[in-house]
């Protein structure tokens, strides 16, 4: 279970999140969505303990993280950018991380999965943009965590990897591991998404799976959705008397 309780954090006075407060129970995929700079990697990073929010607590398997260390080795996480030293080898990286946690770990299998055999011998700055994506996927769940962070996971990844990473996160939710990930790309969220978190503005709009979405918005398909819930906030600043109908409404059969 990962529970965020009235989250707070500005980054030099400018507020990012403005009281978040999200329960994930169940094992499954949480889709975290919301324009650019909706605050979304500030999330997750608040989860794994890399922003430390000004006010609230995230609980992660029940216990509060706030200052705490040891509860991240039940995370892999996927970063949106993966700062590794360029003059390292793929197999180099693999050993040097498997070092540093104490434990093997199972990356053969999951290079075998992403078809990374052929450049284990490679440096990481000769990687293709896609490669050093499956490389840093590899990272991210080479210790079977019990939660699982993705960044905008599809980056750059040719068909083939989509589908393997796609099969992947298929089998850890049938683990019952939760799995949260941020992308901007609906097609991955009506494929894997067992609900969705749509923050704006510092607060979470909506929370639900895709038929309460649809429900709420009276469109089909995720993308449609979205649309309808940006269109109605930026309307509804427009007007403050529809705003503040809607808002009501979305708070009421949403949240
Ligand atoms: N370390 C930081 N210092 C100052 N501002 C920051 C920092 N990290 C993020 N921000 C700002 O906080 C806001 C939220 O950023 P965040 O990366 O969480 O958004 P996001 O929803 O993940 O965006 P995107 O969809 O573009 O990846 C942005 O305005 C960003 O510029």
């Amino acid at each position: 279970m990962i529970e965020l309780k009235n989250i707070y954090k500005a980054y030099k006075k400018v507020p990012v999140l403005k009281g978040v407060s999200l329960k994930m129970e169940k094992g499954g995929v949480y889709a975290v969505l919301g324009p650019n700079g909706s605050g979304k990697t500030t999330l997750m990073k608040c989860i794994l303990g890399m922003v430390l929010p000004d006010r609230g607590e995230v609980f992660v398997g029940g216990e509060s993280v706030i200052k705490k260390h040891s509860y991240r080795e039940n995370i892999g996480y996927l970063p949106q950018i993966a700062r590794f030293p360029d003059n390292l080898k793929v197999e180099e990286l693999f050993k040097m991380i498997s070092d540093l946690r104490g434990q093997k770990g199972n990356s053969e299998d999951l290079i075998q999965r992403f078809g990374l055999e052929k450049y284990l011998s490679y440096k990481l700055s000769s990687l293709s943009g896609g490669t050093r994506q499956k490389v840093n996927l590899v990272i991210c769940f080479m210790f079977d965590a019990q939660y699982i962070l993705l960044d905008e996971p599809t980056s750059g990844l040719d068909p083939v990897a989509m589908i393997a990473l796609r099969k992947l996160i298929e089998e850890k939710k049938q683990e019952g591991k939760i799995i949260i990930l941020t992308t901007h790309i609906m097609d991955v969220v009506e494929k894997m998404a067992d609900e969705i978190i749509f923050l704006m503005e510092g607060k979470i709009y909506f929370q639900g799976d895709q038929e309460k979405l649809d429900e709420l918005t009276g469109s089909e398909g995720v993308e449609a959705s979205i649309a309808q819930l940006l269109l109605k906030e930026e309307k509804g600043k427009n007007d403050s008397s529809q705003k503040n109908g809607f808002r009501f409404k979305l708070n009421k059969v949403a949240l």
